[in-house]
């Protein structure tokens, strides 16, 4: 794999500091942990951080597209179309859930923010109508019952803390992942995850090379172009915690976020026949390929020298090698390819089928077109 060259703005915790996380409770995280092939369970485990609970760290040196987590849901629930319905479905799942599950879960995290005013009174709704045994299958009455609602709120908590979405079983629902629980937030992020339909796990890519007892971190948000204020706003009222990586810090960091937010805005504006967004910022728009070309090249290069190695950036690539093809360059729309590819893999890893449009079949296109130009 081409290695990207990327700038360190990596932002480390200090490892192993003996204070108490948001959760507080010891784990054994390579218990944990369903460990393959790809992933050895002791290139990275779970320390507690002084200031955002507890964190995942390398425990050695992780060269750039390393697969680093790869787990099977701790727990599944299918997608629901209310809260209530969410709810009526989470406490079946845990109600069936065996023992050591339940104990990994309620070791996890709870952001009290997530719990919703509602949730109390819909979950004891569902104990009305359901009836609820012990492990002699004996009907919990009385306060046992009682206790055994107020853990399952608290496990309903942590579920709406750590859950991801997923296609468990071709069945599209919400799964909660022990060790990718773990994984705090930055705008930088230097790792990304994914639920992979094709191996059914999710994984975790690390997008460049990390040194031992470097805190890996994902992006809780899905888009990298937006502005400090937005990101920080979002984070506080969907996370609960106060974001304070480089890239929050740093006013610097924000004009060229900014710029490659309206980069992107004008390049769909052009792909959707649509002047609205340029007329608006009284901007020219885009108005041919050649154009499109070479805004979307210098956004990718933008995103690379600000260390942004995500899905983006393969679809700019991709989108790239789709111009150069259409103009006729087909040299170039390999070499964009190749780019595309080369990100993919670091991120994604091999196993690709399940993407709609994965770079495979993107290369397989082209070389259909090589072999018959006029098809
Ligand atoms: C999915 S958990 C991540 C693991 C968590 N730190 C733990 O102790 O298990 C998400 C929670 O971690 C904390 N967190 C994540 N990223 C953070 C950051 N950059 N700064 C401070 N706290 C963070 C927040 O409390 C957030 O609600």
């Amino acid at each position: 794999m081409e290695k990207l060259s990327l700038e360190d703005h990596a932002s480390s915790s200090p490892a192993g500091v003996a204070s108490p996380g948001a959760s507080g409770e010891e784990i054994a995280t390579s218990q944990s942990n369903t460990a393959t092939a790809e992933q050895p369970d002791t290139m990275v485990e779970a320390r507690n951080t002084s200031t955002m609970g507890w964190g995942l760290f390398a425990t050695q040196k992780i060269p750039q597209g390393t697969r680093i987590v790869s787990e099977e849901p701790l727990i599944h629930v299918p997608d629901p179309v209310y809260r209530t319905q969410l709810i009526e479905r989470f406490c079946a799942v845990a109600l069936e859930l065996p023992n050591e599950k339940i104990v990994t879960l309620s070791r996890l995290y709870c952001n009290p923010n997530v719990l919703q005013k509602s949730d109390s009174g819909d979950i004891l709704e569902w104990y009305k109508k359901n009836s609820v045994t012990d492990a002699n299958g004996e009907e919990l009455k009385g306060k046992k019952r009682q206790e055994h609602r107020k853990k399952m709120l608290k496990w309903f908590g942590i579920f709406c803390t750590n859950f991801t979405g997923h296609i468990a079983n071709k069945q599209v629902g919400r799964g909660v992942y022990p060790m990718f629980s773990r994984i705090n937030h930055n705008c930088l992020p230097n790792a990304r995850y994914g639920w992979n339909d094709t191996i059914q796990r999710l994984t975790v890519h690390v997008n460049r090379d990390i040194e031992k007892d470097e805190q890996i971190f994902i992006s809780y948000l899905p888009l990298a172009y937006d502005a400090r204020t937005k990101r920080v706003k979002s984070l506080k009222e969907n996370w609960g915690f106060d974001c304070t990586c480089d890239a929050c810090c740093n006013p610097l960091s924000d004009p060229p976020r900014i710029q490659m937010g309206i980069m992107s805005d004008l390049l769909t504006s052009y792909e959707n026949k649509d002047d609205r967004f340029p007329r608006l910022m009284n901007m020219a728009p885009i108005q041919s390929r050649e154009q499109a070309l070479e805004m979307t090249t210098q956004l990718a290069k933008l995103m690379r020298s600000e260390g942004l190695i995500t899905m983006e950036l393969v679809q700019l690539y991709k989108s790239c090698s789709q111009y150069c093809m259409w103009l006729e360059n087909m040299d170039e729309a390999m070499e964009y390819a190749e780019k595309a590819l080369d990100i993919e893999r670091c991120l994604i890893g091999p196993e690709t089928q399940h993407l709609d449009e994965n770079v495979d079949g993107w290369m397989r296109v082209l070389a259909g077109h090589v072999a018959s130009p006029n098809a």
